[in-house]
């Protein structure tokens, strides 16, 4: 019940961009945050940021055991960090990465897509269209540091990201694999995979629910980098230091030519996605073929 009213807080936050969550990690510093002298840490407790001022660059590290799932919680948490960053004039970039060993993120929750209310999905379906397009159009250099596995939603936040290193690891795939589930990648989703991929890549990608592994990866273009696993942070760091050579102007605004069509489309009719979603996910048979994948994955233990 706690869990329920404390989601409600969190997601009505998105609506009240001057609300703040209260720090959870207020002002930590020093060598165990990850870089030394300086290095602060804020955010909440599913949403690390780890924040170096002298080099105007923060980490955020999602934290939601065990496969980072993308709960209304994380969601809330993941936006309300990314816009304390946007207005702290003191950074220029951010580095995603997970928190959670071998895992970037499994996704969106299927626990919030399956059983619940239609005012549920409603209020799940906004928090996942809210960080789409605050990462998507995000002002900050945006760096997927993918050190585990990124399928669906896990592939679509780095899809955002302004470059992608994975960690070369064969276990570590990455895609759009919703097919696979029986549903479907919605139009924004498959929009950010061909402004990455190309439209044939793309294609045959979304129709099949490719995962791809590392060296795969790289071929098609869904991340520009492949490193040893123990590389992925430095690696992220360096491009990072590239990117953030251009003027933060020059760099924005062709940011946006490129990206602001394509969010505009989702945008201009959020209120429709929401209800087309809504329609979508309640059928008996989209219900069915989600109970049977989240069985499924239960039972892969026992
Ligand atoms: C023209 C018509 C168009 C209509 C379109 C309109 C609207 C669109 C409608 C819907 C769009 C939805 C888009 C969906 C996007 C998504 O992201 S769906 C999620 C996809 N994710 C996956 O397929 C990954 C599933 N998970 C795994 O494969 C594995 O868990 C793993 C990530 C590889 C990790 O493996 P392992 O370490 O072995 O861990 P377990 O499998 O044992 O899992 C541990 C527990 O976590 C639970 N879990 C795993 N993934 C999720 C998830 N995504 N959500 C919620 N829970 C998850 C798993 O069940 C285990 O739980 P228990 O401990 O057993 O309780």
């Amino acid at each position: 019940m706690a869990l329920m009213v404390g989601a409600r807080v969190l997601a009505r936050n998105l609506l009240r961009p001057w609300s703040r969550l209260p720090d959870a990690v207020p002002g930590r510093t020093g060598p165990a945050a990850g870089g030394g002298d300086g290095v602060r840490c804020f955010g909440s407790p599913r949403v690390l940021v780890e924040t170096d001022p002298a080099k105007g660059v923060a980490v955020i590290k999602l934290k939601n055991p065990p496969v980072n799932s993308l709960s209304l919680e994380v969601l809330t948490e993941f936006v309300i960090s990314l816009e304390k960053l946007e207005n702290d004039k003191t950074f220029r970039g951010v580095i995603v990465t997970s928190d959670c060993p071998g895992i970037f993120s499994a996704g969106l929750d299927l626990t919030e897509m399956c059983g619940k209310s239609q005012a549920h999905y409603a209020e799940y379906w906004r928090a996942v269209q809210e960080l789409w397009l605050r990462l998507y159009l995000s002002n900050l250099v945006v760096i997927a540091a993918i050190n585990g596995v990124s399928p669906a939603g896990g592939c679509l936040i780095s899809l955002t990201c302004d470059y992608r290193v994975l960690a070369d690891n064969p276990k570590y795939s990455i895609g759009l694999n919703e097919t696979l589930l029986g549903i479907v990648a919605p139009s924004w989703f498959k929009d950010t995979l061909v402004n990455t991929v190309g439209h044939r890549t793309a294609e045959r990608a979304l129709q099949l629910g490719l995962l791809f592994p590392p060296a795969e990866a790289l071929r098609v273009g869904i991340v520009d980098q492949v490193v040893p696993e123990d590389q992925v942070h430095s690696a992220a760091l360096s491009v990072m230091a590239r990117w953030l050579a251009i003027p933060d102007h020059a760099r924005q605004l062709t940011k946006n030519l490129m990206r602001k069509p394509t969010a505009d489309r989702l945008v201009k009719q959020r209120d429709a996605d929401i209800q087309y979603f809504l329609q979508f996910i309640s059928r008996d048979s989209i219900q069915k073929s989600l109970r049977v994948y989240l069985d499924k994955l239960r039972q892969k233990k026992g």
